[in-house]
């Protein structure tokens, strides 16, 4: 029987399983197994789907050391042999990939955002030149096939129970690393726009803006994100980039406001249920693939927007999108 080992996404455990996604489509209906590395030592809230978990007692930031973790799943598939190592595409995931297959001597498809099957050969595509080209990659060399994969474009849905074994992941290994963490900062940030139904996000025709954009998302009961060019020019945190080189969102509401749509940003949207978007000029690109364009000054539209929120009943306009996804 085949058998993959994903690893755990640390950043939002709860979308580890969309991995799950990837083994399907490689193993195509045949029989597989698919195995979750997971560092946490929360067992109530561990993803579902997988035929085991091996749980990891995450003492001194092991998950954000990627040599610890290449250590550990070398340590694991010396034992359990797998066919395939699926790793998601966050920061720690992307220095953990290239170690690993350099380690095992095998290939590494980098950043994949889809499998398919051409002359009954698994073909993974990525985008290159700065996502101005879909390029399919065939891998020739022996197993284990080593993936790493862009969040947010898998999904996967739960079809059946699957009975999860959890093993505890107990050995010592002998620390190789030379970090040593002597401290730990909380994060800036504290949501994950990944999760995020409601999107306000800010770009480069913003920046006056930028600080009604918070006010904004909170009026309806979202989060708010960014284009590259308010992370460049240090107005904001890295980690609500949207775009290629930043997080692929899927909210159902996303409101671009003074961004132009350049195809590494609108890379970032996937799923989205509607797009509105504001901004000076009506030719800029994100406007032919918005719902909704609203031309004129960022500004202005988010003060009137909030003086319109606050006359309207509340709840009117955003209770419209809190609901669940269908
Ligand atoms: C390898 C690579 C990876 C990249 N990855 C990403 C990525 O992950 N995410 C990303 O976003 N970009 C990424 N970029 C950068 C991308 O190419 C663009 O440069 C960037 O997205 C531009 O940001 P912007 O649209 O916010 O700003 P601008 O290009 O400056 O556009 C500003 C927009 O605002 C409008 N505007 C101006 N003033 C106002 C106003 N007062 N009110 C309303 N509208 C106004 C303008 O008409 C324009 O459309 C990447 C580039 C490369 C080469």
């Amino acid at each position: 029987m085949k058998r993959t080992l994903i690893l755990g996404d640390t950043g939002l455990p709860k979308r580890s399983n969309d991995l799950l996604e990837v083994s399907n489509r490689i193993y195509d209906g045949k029989k597989h197994e698919s195995w979750l590395l997971a560092f946490s030592p929360d067992q109530e809230n561990l993803p579902e789907g997988f035929e085991r978990i091996i749980l990891v007692q995450d003492e001194g930031n092991i998950c954000e050391d990627a040599r610890y973790i290449c250590a550990i799943i070398m340590d694991l598939h010396s034992t359990y042999a797998f066919d395939a190592i699926l790793i998601p595409g966050t920061w720690i995931g992307r220095m953990v990939a290239p170690r690993l297959a350099k380690r095992l001597q095998v290939g590494l498809v980098a950043e994949i955002n889809d499998v398919k099957t051409r002359d009954d050969a698994l073909e993974f595509v990525r985008t290159a030149y700065s996502g101005n080209i879909l390029s399919g990659i065939a891998i020739t060399s022996s197993p284990p096939i080593i993936l790493s994969i862009k969040p947010g474009i898998f999904t996967w849905e739960q079809k059946s129970g699957v009975n999860t074994i959890i093993q505890n992941y107990t050995k010592k290994l002998q620390s190789p690393s030379s970090l040593t963490c002597l401290k730990r900062k909380q994060r800036s940030v504290s949501y994950d726009i990944r999760d995020s139904k409601v999107l306000v996000s800010g770009g480069g025709g913003a920046k006056r803006a930028y600080p009604l954009l918070e006010t904004l998302a909170k009026a309806l009961g979202g989060e708010v994100s960014v284009s590259r060019k308010l992370v460049d020019q240090g107005i904001a945190n890295r980690t609500i980039q949207v775009g290629q080189s930043g997080k692929i969102v899927n909210p159902r509401l996303y409101i671009a406001i003074g961004i132009d749509g350049a195809i590494q940003h609108v890379e970032g949207l996937r799923n989205v249920e509607t797009i509105l978007s504001v901004n000076t000029h009506s030719d800029a690109p994100i406007c032919s693939i918005s719902d909704v364009v609203v031309v004129g000054d960022a500004k202005i539209f988010i003060e009137k927007l909030l003086q319109r929120i606050a006359l309207e009943n509340e709840g009117t306009i955003h209770d419209q999108y809190r609901g669940e996804r269908k």
